[in-house]
């Protein structure tokens, strides 16, 4: 069967996009997800999606991580992905779908190259030692440090995804550093097991992490550097209460493909 494809990359957190609106790739098969997300036997992405129609809903996402299992939500995989449906002409300039964690509002721009996604609400961060652990979606492991642009994030995040507390489910840890008005993000993610160039609910943890360490109130917008690019996180903090959380940032095409698979 040949697999029509597209890639799309968000802060260069890239991914597999598959119109499956007719059923006809059936995709419970890990084995043939982690081949085509391969970077060297296959076309290579952090993970692939699949936009399935639901009813109620413009459209269904289906994420897989680039180990071929599906995991939970995918911030900048979100954001791909409602600019995947405008380009398809499933949706104009809003959206209302859904994905693993439930429903998500979004609105893309004009030219269909900028997403602003609404995430899930949240009333709980815990704290591991000084570090801060929350669900933006995915599960996150937020340490602040010093000189991150030279900081082996490979091998220390792995340790953290993998250590006692953690190991068995597994969670990206994310380490951030204080640059500018905002801050420098560098992300372990599990279910690649590798460092990524970005990461969305990454980022949104990391948001809503520093906003509590600095006792920020009210509306609160914190722009990001990635190793991709930059993305922007707004939200409102009310104590433990977060609403309105919106991650933005760039979504783009960067070629469409063909694969016998
Ligand atoms: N890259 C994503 C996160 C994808 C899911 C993650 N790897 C997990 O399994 O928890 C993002 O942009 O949020």
């Amino acid at each position: 069967m040949e697999l029509h494809f597209y890639k799309y990359q968000g802060a260069g957190n890239d991914f597999i996009l598959v119109d499956n609106r007719e059923n006809k790739v059936d995709h419970h098969n890990p084995a043939l997800i982690a081949r085509i997300c391969d970077r060297r036997f296959g076309v290579g992405g952090d993970g692939m999606m699949f936009l399935e129609n639901e009813p109620g809903y413009d459209f269904r996402m289906v994420y897989y991580n680039s180990d071929g299992q599906p995991s939970s939500m995918c911030g900048n995989g979100g954001r791909c992905i409602v600019a995947f449906a405008k380009f398809l002409g499933v949706i104009k300039d809003e959206t209302n779908f859904l994905a693993v964690d439930g429903p998500h509002y979004a609105k893309v721009s004009a030219e269909g190259d900028w997403v602003s996604l609404q995430m899930i609400d949240l009333e709980t961060i815990d704290r591991d030692g000084e570090a801060y652990v929350l669900n933006t979606g995915s599960p996150h492991y937020v340490q602040l440090t010093s000189d991150l642009a030279s900081k082996d994030v490979y091998h220390e995040g792995k340790a953290i995804r993998n250590n006692e507390t953690y190991g068995a489910k597994g969670i990206n840890v994310n380490f951030v550093e204080p640059e500018g008005d905002g801050y420098f993000v560098r992300t372990f993610e599990r279910g690649v097991e590798d460092e990524t160039f970005a990461c969305g609910t990454g980022v949104t943890a990391v948001a809503l992490a520093m906003a509590t360490r600095n006792d920020q109130s009210g509306t609160v917008s914190t722009p990001i550097r990635v190793l991709g690019g930059n993305l922007n996180i707004r939200f409102s903090r009310q104590g433990n209460h977060f609403t309105n959380i919106f991650l933005e940032g760039p979504a783009k095409l960067v070629f469409e493909g063909q694969i016998s698979i």
